[in-house]
């Protein structure tokens, strides 16, 4: 346990060396799942070599069109152009075309001189994104530090846009989350006299747009924001960084969502990190050293009654109700209220989730964990790490706290390293933006040759595979927005080695479902799953579903809890139903048969793996 007191570091963004080549005049490409801000169309007419793609009338460059595999259409082309070729991915590799996370902290160096000059402004202003919370919440901090230094109010913002929901494929379950977590942090800042405005975005095209009018609505001369690691969101954000100087505003953005910025870690060579356990060597002494998380931020402060903000700011306060969500994201009554019990929102409830978990659970963490039986085995947060109602910083400091000063025991250390997960698959992310673009982390798994079978699809989603651990768990997805850990795992393997379906179908459909939902996250796990990813499992390695059922829900009460069909299924039998019951007792069930057998399907894989690859075929 490190010492208490010293003061964490001052986070604003990072500088990581700005690296400028002609070649940043190609970079058209933003296709990116996860992120708000399509600049396609500008940037694609700065492409050298711009075609008409006659499927929705944009230019994009040729350097996009590549599909090697010849698979079905994964890019969500009402947002995004054509997945890139193999040869652009080695580009962001090797340094050639300027990473995203490197335009925009090249934007705040290189501004940085003139921003600290601009004259203030009427107010300061916090943007809130998915760091929803008051406490530690580094940009807030910021915010108010810096309007208190100066006299000035705090005012807060968020931007509700429909089409960044659809684009990023964000859950209905999630933004339903979302709204619930605004109302709250609304009514805990309305108590501290800070007015919170929600704005609705029609087109995400003009989100920087919206932001900078805001602030000159408001005179608004300061605006701060956590930051996000997706492509087209740290372009954005580079972009207002810039237009922000010319109209006197100093926008400046935070790393806040990672214990340890991205980045930072690296290895002997010099390089970020690709797989996981050197990253967390090196992340737990940093962690310790750097006392990255020994002063967690304070919420603000009230502002001054000298600013008679209810007054001047009345229209901010005046807001009744937020934007209601398209139909297609809009959760039905009962079924917001059923989600609403499910999982409370606000970050007072994800701390006393925190304080539940470490009190009567962690020490058990390292034996439950991997138990999807076990409702308790984890700590169920990562629905408050995702939205940002509470910090990771937050989750690390009460863990090694709990521990009461002694070398961390095996349930706390265990926990520490799963977030640490978290941390790790964000620098991926920041380091690697192709994997934000549909693409494999290693681009030669871009040739494996998927399977598009849509009955097959169908069956994994709505649970009806006829492999009992498989079915729980996409139900259990279905119902609560959230599957156990090690079933994710299974499941994600059974889509992509024994379905052989393209690993990115099954990435979108948990976005689209998961409460929990993170880009980072989910796509490091299901690139795992498929062997592409980082600290990738071997293509050979290939899940065995009984055996998985068989060792991690022993008794088969998942499985029960999940598949009513099987309830009644008494020892072993649970498992594997269609061979272990005979004929007659199987049919009485109205449970499927396995949609493929096991075996065949994965000899089938290793072999699509090796072509693929590139390997001797026998
Ligand atoms: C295919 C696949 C998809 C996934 N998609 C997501 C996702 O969209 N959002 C998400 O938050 N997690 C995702 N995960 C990671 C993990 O499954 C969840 O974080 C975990 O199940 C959340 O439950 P918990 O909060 O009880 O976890 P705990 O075991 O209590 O862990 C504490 C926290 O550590 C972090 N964490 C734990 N395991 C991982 C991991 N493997 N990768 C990254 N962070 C981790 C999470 O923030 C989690 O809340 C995915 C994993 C796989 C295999």
């Amino acid at each position: 346990m490190p010492p208490k007191g010293s003061k964490r570091k001052a986070s604003s963004a990072a500088g990581a060396p700005a690296k400028r080549t002609i070649l940043s005049l190609l970079k058209v490409e933003t296709s990116d799942r996860s992120s708000s801000q399509d600049i396609r169309d500008e940037d694609a007419n700065e492409a050298s070599t711009v075609v008409k793609d006659e499927s929705d009338g944009d230019s994009v460059s040729q350097s996009h069109v590549d599909t090697a595999s010849g698979h079905e259409e994964i890019v969500l082309r009402e947002f995004y152009p054509p997945e890139m070729s193999n040869e652009r991915v080695r580009s962001y590799k090797d340094g050639t075309i300027e990473l995203p996370y490197t335009e925009l902290t090249s934007a705040l160096t290189d501004t940085e001189a003139e921003r600290v000059n601009l004259a203030p402004k009427k107010a300061v202003a916090h943007w809130f994104r998915w760091d929803l919370r008051l406490s530690d919440n580094t940009g807030l901090h910021r915010a108010a530090e810096s309007a208190k230094s100066q006299g000035l109010p705090l005012i807060c913002l968020y931007l509700f846009s429909h089409q960044d929901f659809h684009a990023h494929l964000t859950s209905p379950a999630r933004i339903d989350f979302c709204l619930r977590t605004l109302q709250i942090l609304k009514d805990d800042l309305a108590k501290l006299d800070i007015p919170l405005w929600v704005e609705e975005v029609t087109d995400r095209k003009r989100t920087q747009n919206h932001v900078l009018d805001w602030c000159e609505k408001w005179d608004v001369g300061e605006l701060h924001a956590n930051m996000l690691y997706e492509v087209d969101e740290l372009r954005r954000d580079a972009k207002l960084v810039r237009e922000g100087v010319k109209k006197d505003i100093r926008f400046t953005v935070h790393h806040d969502t990672c214990v340890v910025e991205p980045m930072v870690l690296r290895s002997g060579a010099g390089k970020t990190y690709s797989v996981f356990t050197p990253f967390f060597k090196s992340w737990e002494p940093y962690v310790y050293r750097n006392k990255c998380v020994q002063d967690l931020f304070p919420p603000p402060g009230k502002n001054d009654p000298k600013h008679t903000v209810r007054e001047a700011f009345a229209e901010l306060f005046s807001q009744t109700s937020f934007p209601t969500p398209n139909p297609n994201k809009r959760l039905e009554q009962k079924e917001a209220q059923r989600l609403a019990k499910l999982w409370p929102a606000g970050e007072h409830e994800a701390r006393s989730r925190l304080r539940r978990f470490l009190d009567e659970r962690v020490s058990k963490y390292v034996d439950t964990r991997n138990r999807p039986d076990n409702d308790s085995g984890t700590s169920g947060l990562s629905v408050h790490l995702s939205a940002g109602t509470l910090s990771a910083r937050q989750a690390v400091r009460a863990c090694m706290d709990h521990n009461k000063g002694k070398s961390l025991d095996s349930g706390h250390h265990g926990w520490i390293r799963e977030l640490c997960f978290r941390d790790f698959y964000k620098q991926i992310l920041a380091a690697n933006p192709h994997v934000c673009m549909n693409k494999a982390y290693h681009e030669e798994y871009h040739k494996v040759k998927w399977e598009y079978n849509e009955e097959h699809f169908q069956r994994w989603v709505q649970g009806k595979t006829g492999y009992p651990i498989v079915d729980a768990a996409m139900r259990q997805l279905a119902t609560n927005k959230y599957m156990h850990n090690r079933c994710r795992m299974i499941v994600a393997s059974f889509l992509c080695k024994d379905l052989l379906l393209d690993w990115r179908k099954g990435e979108n459909y948990f976005m689209s479902e998961l409460i929990d939902g993170d880009f980072a996250s989910n796509n490091a796990g299901w690139q795992f799953c498929s062997s592409s990813g980082t600290d990738a499992q071997p293509y050979f390695r290939i899940f065995n579903p009984l055996t998985q059922s068989e060792k991690f829900d022993p008794d088969g009460e998942y499985i029960r809890r999940w598949v009513p069909e099987l309830s009644k299924l008494k020892g072993k039998e649970i498992h594997d139903p269609a061979s272990r019951l005979s004929p007659a007792e199987f049919k009485k069930l109205s449970y499927p048969k396995p949609i493929v057998e096991h075996k065949a399907a994965r000899e089938l894989a290793l072999e699509r793996y090796k072509s693929g690859l590139g390997k001797n075929t026998r």
